[in-house]
């Protein structure tokens, strides 16, 4: 069975793929000193728990931070007997063309979901994941990677405003009542809610303009619904998109290596 694990620089998100759905989903955050043999007893306490007992056999990772995939692949070696497959590695093969310039590394979350937009959704796309920072990728008509945006997430916006103003306090994202707040909290949350609805659109719009076609917008990651409670900002919402483009690189591994 695969263990599929994806790994932001906030959270880290463990599931398990049975070959047609996934058989158990935790999360933890993201940290690079945390041991192989932490992880297994983590993991193997979360899979006693609710009863679910099978073998990994197969491993795939998909990380943004470099330095955890050494605990990880020791996991792998050590607990599972197996040879991850990490994506964004050499030996890795992508089922779709990454199309940037010379020299860039793209994000593997980036690639990931690129992967599993085309899967599920075909091809010129939009995807728009809300995770540590709010990422777009554009996808071309055949599938391919051809570049996207970077932008500040959500919940980094609103912690570089506490951490840079002494009078800011700490606040979680929430839709607010109105667009004018009539206290610093409500101000804040105005500021980064409505200001992201409008990064969304502005950012969306002008990719399909320099594109000059019409374009599916897929979103993903946890604060993706609060914003499309509001505004018709996405044609598809999808929760666990990376975990799917783990489990179709993972199969296209197996099949073409
Ligand atoms: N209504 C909400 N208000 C605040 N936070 C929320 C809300 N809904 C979900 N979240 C947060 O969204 C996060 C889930 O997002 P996701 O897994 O996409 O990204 P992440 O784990 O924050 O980032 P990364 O993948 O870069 O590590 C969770 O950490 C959760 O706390
Ligand atoms: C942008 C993030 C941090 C989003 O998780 C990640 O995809 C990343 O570290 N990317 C590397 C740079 C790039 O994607 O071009
Ligand atoms: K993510």
């Amino acid at each position: 069975m695969l263990l599929a694990i994806d790994c932001g620089n906030t959270n880290t998100v463990f599931s398990i793929w049975d070959g047609e759905s996934f058989i158990g989903t935790w999360r933890t955050s993201t940290d690079w000193q945390r041991t192989a043999d932490q992880y297994y007893v983590w993991l193997s306490t979360l899979m006693k728990f609710q009863k679910i007992d099978v073998e990994i056999t197969d491993m795939i990772i998909s990380s943004t931070v470099p330095r955890v995939v050494f605990n990880l692949r020791v996991l792998a070696d050590r607990y599972f007997h197996t040879r991850p497959i990490v994506v964004g590695k050499p030996d890795c093969l992508l089922p779709v063309d990454v199309r940037v310039d010379t020299g860039t590394a793209v994000g593997p979350d980036r690639l990931v979901n690129t992967v599993a937009g085309h899967d599920l959704y075909g091809g010129n796309l939009i995807v728009v994941d809300f995770g540590t920072a709010t990422t777009f990728d554009v996808v071309s008509e055949d599938g391919a990677y051809i570049g996207g945006v970077i932008a500040p997430g959500v919940n980094l916006s609103l912690e570089a405003l506490h951490h840079a103003a002494a009078a800011l306090p700490h606040v979680d994202i929430a839709k607010p009542q109105s667009v004018i707040g009539t206290n610093t909290v409500a101000c804040m949350q105005s500021g980064v809610f409505w200001g992201y609805v409008g990064l969304v659109k502005e950012i969306c719009a002008r990719i399909k303009g320099e594109r000059a076609r019409e374009m599916k917008i897929i979103s993903t990651g946890g604060l993706a619904p609060l914003f499309q409670q509001t505004e018709d900002l996405f044609d598809e919402f999808h929760d666990d998109l990376t975990m799917h483009g783990l489990t179709v690189i993972h199969r296209y591994n197996k099949e073409n290596n």
